[in-house]
């Protein structure tokens, strides 16, 4: 039974051609990448897509006299795919409550900092100013709340001395690379569910801050099972 992956993005879609990659090598499980959406005309990611054969679509949302109108365009589009699944991958709009209910426990989002830390933009850039000694990324379930919805993994990096905003970016991305692939698969492996506001694997809550990445040599996914 195929899970039907619907990706949205607004730039180069880095992440995108992670999911891509991890397709061609079998490692996303039944996950089938069933359309490419951006809401930017240009979006590096679109080419991508195209590459790969994947269905594309975009709707700029500065056509749109507000946030909720464009959002009803932009669900109509992916409803066309109809989609079990929606990956959001560098896509930077907020989204309206009515198209958040529509996939809720069904919709992801990567998101470059330690959730709860530095919710919202420019995430690497204050993540140097406070001096933290680490960085990375957060994968959660998407709800109204901007980046706050419930954790599923975060992976961390180290901030090194002297680093820029862009070396750091660069090393959390590497890092989100290997963990979007894999939290897509356990979607669609049925292994991920949000209920009541709370992430589970395997029916096991998860905790707040999600699974720790660099902890899962003992996790799920290595069940032999
Ligand atoms: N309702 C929700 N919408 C979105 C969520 C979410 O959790 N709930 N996650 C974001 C992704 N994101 C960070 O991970 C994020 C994206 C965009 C913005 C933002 O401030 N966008 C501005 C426009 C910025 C731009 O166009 O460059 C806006 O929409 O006005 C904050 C966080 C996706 N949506
Ligand atoms: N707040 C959302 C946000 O900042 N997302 C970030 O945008 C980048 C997209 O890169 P990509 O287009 O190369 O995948 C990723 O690093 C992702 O964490």
């Amino acid at each position: 039974m195929s899970c039907r992956v619907a990706v949205l993005i607004s730039g180069s879609g880095t992440n995108l051609q992670a999911l891509i990659d991890a397709r061609q090598h079998g490692a996303l499980g039944p996950a089938e990448l069933v359309g490419v959406f951006s809401n930017r005309p240009g979006a590096g990611g679109l080419e991508r897509a195209e590459r790969a054969g994947i269905p594309t679509c975009v709707i700029d949302h500065r056509q749109y006299a507000d946030r909720s109108a464009f959002d009803q365009a932009m669900q109509a589009a992916l409803e066309s795919w109809q989609p079990d699944l929606l990956v959001l991958a560098g896509f930077m709009r907020i989204l309206t409550e009515p198209f958040v209910a529509r996939y809720a426990g069904r919709m992801l989002n990567i998101h470059p900092s330690l959730l709860p830390r530095y919710p919202g933009l420019n995430t690497h850039a204050r993540a140097l100013a406070a001096g933290d000694a680490e960085h990375g990324a957060t994968i959660h379930f998407v709800t109204g709340e901007l980046d706050g919805g419930p954790a599923i993994l975060q992976a961390r990096v180290p901030i090194e001395a002297n680093d820029t905003a862009e070396q750091l970016a660069a090393r959390v991305q590497r890092k989100e690379h290997q963990i979007y692939p894999a939290v897509v698969r356990w979607f669609s492996e049925g292994r991920l569910t949000m209920h009541q506001g709370h992430a589970y694997m395997d029916g096991n809550a998860i905790h707040p801050t999600g699974l720790d990445w660099d902890a899962l040599d003992n996790a799920p996914d290595t069940d032999p099972n």
